[in-house]
């Protein structure tokens, strides 16, 4: 097995700088040299992972190649973050191992897990249980998971969903408003969650501002996901500030 090696990292990261920061690089959208310099330099800001998904990323040798590409100049763990069974690449150091828990589609809870696990094996890649709760609606992640979305206004229902995730030993959940969206998660939601849920709390989706990053850390998320900002030509600059506040800002 490929044991716990990133999920020990991630934790100890925590506990140095409080709140990390995560770049979504969308392997359909930013192709083998743009990611790699785009990873380099997100890692010399200060960022703690890479995730490497998209939920049309269907190109799997395309995948792969950006996975490998990105890995030669950088250090931070390489985490996969797959829309479906083509999101299973070798060579990244995990997977957020997620299953859609409020999907209308059983596919997306355990068929899809089931499919891909063998290849996670194979591919020693290390696998990080996530509770991926869909919030909201209209965004990619909602339509193609067929999710059921978690009202934004609706905190308790998400935390309830978080508490269920924990109890069938998932150690991660993910609060994702959906790639692009209009407003991130509520820090009401955040606060919530963080109530009734142990383990590491990701929020992600819409975030594009320090004061919206610094409300949701202070809220008690544990990694903060970025990946729209930068798709959409926005400064490295700005990100550093972001990654900075986060760090001290709970
Ligand atoms: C564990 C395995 C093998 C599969 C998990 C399968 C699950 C649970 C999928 C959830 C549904 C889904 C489509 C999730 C998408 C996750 C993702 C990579 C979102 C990133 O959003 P973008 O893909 O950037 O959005 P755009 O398509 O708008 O760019
Ligand atoms: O692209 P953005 O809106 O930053 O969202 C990141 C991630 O939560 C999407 O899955
Ligand atoms: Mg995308």
């Amino acid at each position: 097995m490929a044991g716990d090696k990133v999920e020990t990292f991630l934790k100890s990261e925590l506990k140095k700088k409080n709140a990390l920061l995560f770049v979504l690089i969308d392997s359909e959208v930013s192709k083998l040299e743009a990611s790699s310099k785009l990873a380099k330099d997100v890692e010399k800001i200060g960022a703690s992972a890479i995730l490497v998904g998209g939920s049309s990323a269907t190109d799997q040798i395309e995948m792969a190649k950006v996975v490998k590409g990105i890995k030669k100049g950088i250090k931070i763990p390489i985490i996969l973050f797959p829309g479906n069974v083509t999101g299973v690449v070798p060579e990244a150091d995990a997977i957020l191992f997620s299953s859609l828990m409020n999907s209308e589609n059983p596919y997306f809870i355990s068929q899809a897990q089931a499919l891909g696990a063998p290849s996670v094996l194979k591919f020693g890649l290390e696998p990080l249980p996530t509770a991926y709760l869909v919030i909201g609606d209209g965004t990619s992640a909602w339509f193609v998971g067929s999710a059921r979305g978690i009202p934004f206004e609706k905190p308790k229902i998400a935390a309830a969903y978080a508490l269920a995730a924990q109890f069938l030993g998932m150690r991660f959940v993910y609060l994702e408003a959906g790639s692009g969206a209009k407003s991130s998660v509520t820090p009401e939601m955040v606060k919530t969650v963080r109530h009734t849920f142990n383990g590491f709390l990701i929020v992600g989706g819409g975030i594009k501002d320090v004061k919206t990053a610094q409300n949701l850390v202070k809220a008690g998320a544990d990694a903060l996901v970025i990946g729209t900002f930068l798709e959409k030509g926005g400064s490295l600059k700005k990100l550093q500030e972001i990654a900075k506040a986060i760090q001290r800002s709970k």
